[in-house]
């Protein structure tokens, strides 16, 4: 296979699952994240099991950037075939005390880096007159609205309603744009999500807000990054070439959609 994926946000967590799962499948791979050091070391990973990998170096929230990585994958590797924006950040605050400041940054980097990098991969796509996939993290808080993470839950709520309209107006491009929607994994997300909310709540340890969303999973068990790049890979690949518009659940049975 020669063909070439984009997943942002891959130095760590998820993104960095889903871009492996890629590299297995046969993507060659730019890995991209806010964090040089740990984006350094995810490529050297990567190289040392010999797959194809280039990484570079940027804010999602800043709309030329996706150009940059657009045309990094471009020069790199020939084309674009695949464009995950996976990057976001997490807010904890109870409703009433969630600051503008709070409210801007969260908006800027998971909504606006969303619609950010579906343009840029879109315009791409349309040069090369081929097909497409564009692929946003979304969340189970993009289909259930939390308390605590009310700023968070808005944002994936944009994005599912960014994946839709998107793929109805991409669809005569043959370029598709689906959402995934993870549950409750162990990243540092979640670690950081679970210390704040239990530094607003007297009555947790350290551990618990995780162990009580965690424990509702009806399979038992907290996600894993491969849980999801399992998911992203199908709707990646050729076999998801009828899907759009979608914003699929992958969480082990906690939010029935
Ligand atoms: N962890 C979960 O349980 C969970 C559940 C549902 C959805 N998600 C979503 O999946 C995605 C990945 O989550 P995760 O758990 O791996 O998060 P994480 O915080 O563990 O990792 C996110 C990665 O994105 C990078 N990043 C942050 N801001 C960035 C920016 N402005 N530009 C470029 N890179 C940036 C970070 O440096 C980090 O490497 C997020 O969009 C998140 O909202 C996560
Ligand atoms: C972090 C996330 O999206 C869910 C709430 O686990």
């Amino acid at each position: 296979m020669n063909k070439v994926a984009v997943v942002t946000g891959s130095g760590a967590g998820l993104g960095k699952g889903i871009a492996l799962q890629l590299a297995k499948d046969g993507f060659k791979i730019v890995l991209q994240d806010i964090n040089e050091d740990a984006l350094k070391s995810t490529e050297e990973e990567f190289k040392n099991e010999g797959y194809e990998v280039v990484s570079v170096v940027g804010d999602v929230s800043k709309r030329d950037k996706h150009t940059e990585f657009v045309k990094t994958a471009v020069d790199s590797f020939g084309q674009l075939d695949v464009y995950v924006n996976n990057a976001g950040i997490d807010i904890v605050a109870p409703f009433i005390e969630t600051t503008e400041e709070q409210m801007n940054k969260i908006f800027a980097i998971n909504v606006n880096g969303v619609m950010f990098g579906t343009q840029a991969a879109a315009k791409q796509f349309m040069e090369q007159g081929s097909k497409g996939k564009i692929l946003n993290a979304c969340s189970i808080a993009g289909h259930e609205s939390y308390e605590m993470l009310g700023a968070y839950s808005a944002t994936k709520h944009a994005v599912k309603s960014l994946t839709h309209s998107a793929s109805k107006e991409f669809a005569k491009e043959n370029i598709t744009v689906n959402a995934y929607c993870p549950g409750v994994a162990k990243t540092e997300m979640w670690d950081r999500i679970d210390a704040e909310m239990v530094k607003y709540n007297d009555d947790m340890e350290p551990g618990d807000a995780f162990a009580e969303f965690s424990g509702a999973i009806s399979l038992g068990r907290y996600q894993e990054p491969q849980d999801v790049a399992n998911l992203v890979s199908f709707l990646a690949s050729d076999k998801a070439d009828y899907i759009t518009g979608q914003a699929i659940v992958t969480d082990g049975g906690l939010v029935y959609r």
